[in-house]
């Protein structure tokens, strides 16, 4: 059998359990998992290999109607990704009725020529007659070429998802070598840990208005430590206070928790350093979107 290799996007409504998806394929954790819809901004890629494949998985945010310049900015983001991928994974819940939200994305999915895999997730929580139902509905529409019904958290039909896959892929080289599972940055995928837990410390208090900046990363190769500045973006004055926390609770316990996991990703000590700066309207100006990354 000849070796495949290709590019697979995955999409989906916030929530559906996409960062949960690829970190089952990938093996690793590379994306934000987090019960809070909307959480993944960036395109993080996981790789994949099988014996006759490798994969190179690209999480799309959540696609949604723009409310905000970024909002637009991350539903382009998503377009393009779907017509340059080779396949797309698109999740969704065993829902009774296909939602707005849904049917909104299949409208948009409607405008690629690239082959769709339908991806029914969370397979768990619902009985053999609803997916049944489900299934029809979503078959019914002819938009995919394959249904695979799987449960991300407890690994049920991975394996097959896999298979699908495979026949979708053109005939490629390795693009990676295989023991390297992310070709992130590794300042973004710090920026990445500290911004969830920051969404995990505040919980509802503040929304979606945060955005994290790794402002300097230096190894110090004598100590064997890494020593880190971020930056943590907030909307209000008053969003400051409550990430603080009082007498600073919230910003030790937040840069304690990133730090662990930063350890874990880098192999070996760290020292951490958190500031939070206040940028008015950061989602809707250019500029700013563009110094934090978010335009080209
Ligand atoms: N029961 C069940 N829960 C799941 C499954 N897959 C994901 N979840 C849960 O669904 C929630 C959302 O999962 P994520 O992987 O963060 O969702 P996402 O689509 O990446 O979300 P955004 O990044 O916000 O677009 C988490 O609480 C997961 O634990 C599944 O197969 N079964």
């Amino acid at each position: 059998m000849a070796f495949k290799s290709g590019f697979v996007a995955v999409v989906g409504r916030p929530n559906v359990g996409k960062s949960t998806l690829m970190n089952r394929l990938v093996g690793e954790k590379v994306a934000i998992m987090s019960p809070k819809p909307q959480t993944t901004r960036h395109n993080i890629r996981g790789i994949i290999n099988n014996e006759n494949s490798q994969m190179i998985v690209i999480d799309t945010p959540g696609l949604h109607k723009p409310a905000s310049k970024l909002g637009d900015y991350m539903v382009q983001s998503a377009l393009n990704t779907l017509q340059d991928a080779d396949a797309i994974l698109y999740l969704v819940e065993p829902e009774k009725r296909i939602g707005p939200g849904d049917r909104y994305i299949m409208e948009l999915l409607e405008k690629t020529e690239t082959p769709i895999i339908l991806v029914i997730n969370k397979i768990d929580m619902s009985n053999s007659a609803e997916l049944e139902i489900c299934f029809q509905q979503y078959d019914e529409t002819g938009l995919f070429q394959s249904i695979i019904p799987i449960s991300a958290t407890l690994g049920e039909n991975i394996n097959q998802l896999i298979r699908t896959i495979e026949a979708y892929l053109p005939e490629g080289p390795h693009y990676f070598p295989e023991d390297e599972y992310t070709d992130q940055p590794e300042r973004t995928m710090v920026a990445e840990l500290i911004r969830e837990k920051v969404l995990q410390y505040l919980e509802q208090e503040i929304p979606h208005g945060v955005a994290v900046i790794t402002e300097k990363m230096t190894y110090r190769e004598e100590k064997n430590l890494t020593e880190i500045q971020a930056a943590i973006f907030c909307e209000k004055k008053s969003h400051k206070g409550i990430i603080i926390g009082k007498n600073g609770r919230k910003l030790k316990g937040i840069g304690k928790a990133a730090r662990k996991d930063i350890e874990d990703l880098l192999g070996h000590q760290v020292h951490l350093e958190l500031w939070v700066k206040v940028k008015e309207g950061w989602r809707d100006q250019d500029n700013i979107l563009k110094d934090l990354g978010y335009k080209e």
